[in-house]
């Protein structure tokens, strides 16, 4: 990880969610430092994907603040490939074009076992093929806090193994992962923020 000396850190304090004219979630704090990795979960809705984006800067809070040290890698789920490209050249483009490492992109790809889809192209890949594919692009580009948005739907056991094993060592090395996702996560001393805890009632 580039620069693994610094203090990565990714805070909330106080954060809430409008989306339209409804109050999605209040009132959500969680503070990671290297090595942290905090579960979002709820139900379908609740505003898991919301808040991620919130915490990539895409989305301005309705209350509350992000304190973020340390560059992001969000995955959700838009895969930046070009769907007529053969994967090989897709991952090669984007690579370029977001200063990955060959080298990182090389060893990404083989973490998560598609280097034997290399000349497919994308529009041909599965979802568990391009969810692989997108959770490479993450890994390869070094950075230390990880945005990761339903990292595990499409996934078979063994992509699932592989993922959250990714994931460990991303924390091993010093990295932050936050995780939204319905499905339970297999992953050791994992913080936890359960959105339907913060909905607010209907005098907010
Ligand atoms: N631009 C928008 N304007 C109004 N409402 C929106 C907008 N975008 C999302 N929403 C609503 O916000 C709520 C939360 O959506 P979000 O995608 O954050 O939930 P989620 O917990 O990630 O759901 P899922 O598990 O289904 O992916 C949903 O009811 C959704 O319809």
């Amino acid at each position: 990880m580039q620069g693994a000396r610094r203090p990565w850190r990714l805070a909330a304090a106080d954060l809430a969610c409008r989306r339209g004219d409804r109050v999605l979630f209040a009132g959500v704090h969680f503070a990671l430092e290297p090595g942290d990795a905090l579960h979002l979960a709820g139900p379908n809705g609740i505003g898991k994907s919301s808040l991620i984006r919130i915490l990539a800067g895409l989305l301005r809070p309705y209350a509350g603040r992000v304190e973020r040290s340390g560059a992001i890698a969000l995955a959700d789920d838009h895969l930046p490939l070009d769907g007529q490209a053969p994967l090989a050249r897709a991952l090669d483009f984007w690579a370029g074009f977001d200063g990955i490492a060959h080298d990182a992109l090389e060893a990404a790809v083989l973490r998560l076992e598609i280097e034997g889809l290399l000349d497919v192209p994308v529009r041909y890949l599965s979802t568990g093929q391009k969810k692989r594919a997108l959770l490479a692009l993450t890994a390869a580009r070094g950075v230390p806090i990880w945005l990761l948005d339903e990292p595990l739907n499409g996934l078979d056991t063994q992509g699932l193994a592989i993922v959250e094993t990714l994931i460990e060592e991303h924390r091993a090395a010093g990295g932050i992962a936050v995780i939204a996702s319905h499905l339970p996560l297999g992953l050791p001393d994992i913080q936890r923020a359960m959105l339907a805890d913060h909905v607010p009632g209907p005098e907010t």
